[in-house]
């Protein structure tokens, strides 16, 4: 059985890390750490990495399509990480985030604001924080370094990038992956208001859904009860710590650039199970029998 020390380390993000596995396979690893406000917190939420591993299964299962997962079970995993991590197929991965928005929030609608469209797509009129779109948007962003931001392409761009022909089927695909999520998550009281695909390109030339998928920290999903245009609305996953984070109790300013503090065990506990409860809800399974 092999030790994850036997893979060499090819990326890491601020949650997650890719390791070789030979020159066809890579193992995509998704850890306890959590994020917010641009910081990774001090703090781990125990399950995390596992949860959101169960997700993009539970998704890569439904959807169906070409996809880079290979198993998550599977004896090159190394026990160690068994449930957190996924063996994917090596893909040439296109420099473009795939986003979709079936949601007006955060950077779409800072764009809009400033512009009446989001990455290039026109808008009506009179949309507020959190309204729904007429219609689900594709709204790309560049892939940034570590700790940079990604920028929004307009579909000009990503032509330019990809070919106008790749640029067609990855706005295509995208959009057709994140209907078909998005009236499933409906269907189970959630509102998948909008999410982050990555594609590489096989030996066939065919575009393979990639990375990690519509899992909270690739998407943002809101409860419906309680959805109501006009005000930003709770993050199903880490609300509570962003809002213990600024709120008085953390003794933290997060204006003044300092690292944020531990969080609280209740805290922890609570969005812990707000991830259990993301999961178990979206897939109708129970996280006790998963790995
Ligand atoms: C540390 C987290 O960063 C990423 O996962 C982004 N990334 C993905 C790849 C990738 N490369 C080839 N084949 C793949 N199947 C994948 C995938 N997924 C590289 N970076």
């Amino acid at each position: 059985m092999p030790t994850l020390t036997e893979y060499p380390q090819v990326a890491a993000g601020k949650v997650r890390e890719l390791y070789a596995v030979d020159d066809d396979h890579l193992l995509l690893l998704a850890s306890d750490r959590i994020s917010a406000y641009d910081y990774v917190l001090p703090t781990t939420i125990p399950d995390k990495g596992r949860v959101l591993t169960a997700m993009s299964v539970f998704w890569f299962d439904l959807l169906g399509g070409a996809n880079h997962l290979v198993s998550s079970d599977d004896p090159r995993i190394p026990d160690e990480v068994r449930g957190r991590a996924l063996l994917v197929r090596r893909l040439r991965m296109l420099p473009v985030e795939c986003v979709a928005r079936g949601y007006l929030t955060g950077s779409g609608l800072a764009d809009y604001v400033r512009t009446g469209s989001v990455c290039g797509v026109p808008l009506p009129s009179g949309l507020v924080e959190a309204s729904k779109l007429p219609a689900p948007i594709f709204t790309p962003t560049t892939k940034a370094e570590v700790g940079q931001h990604d920028e929004a392409m307009d579909f000009a761009a990503v032509e330019a990038t990809v070919g106008a022909d790749l640029a067609a089927r990855l706005r295509d695909t995208t959009l057709s992956i994140y209907r078909r999520a998005a009236e499933h998550a409906e269907s189970r009281g959630m509102i998948l208001a909008d999410t982050k695909f990555e594609f590489g390109v096989d030996s066939a030339g065919e575009i393979v859904l990639a990375d990690e998928v519509l899992t909270p920290d690739s998407s943002r999903y809101w409860a419906m009860d309680g959805y109501s245009a006009g005000r930003v609305q709770p993050a199903f996953d880490k609300q509570v710590v962003r809002d213990w984070l600024v709120s008085s109790a953390s003794g933290w300013d997060r204006s003044s650039g300092e690292q944020p503090p531990e969080l609280p065990a209740d805290v922890v506990e609570y969005t812990r199970a707000r991830y259990v409860e993301a999961y178990e809800r979206v897939s109708g399974r129970k996280f006790a029998d998963w790995a």
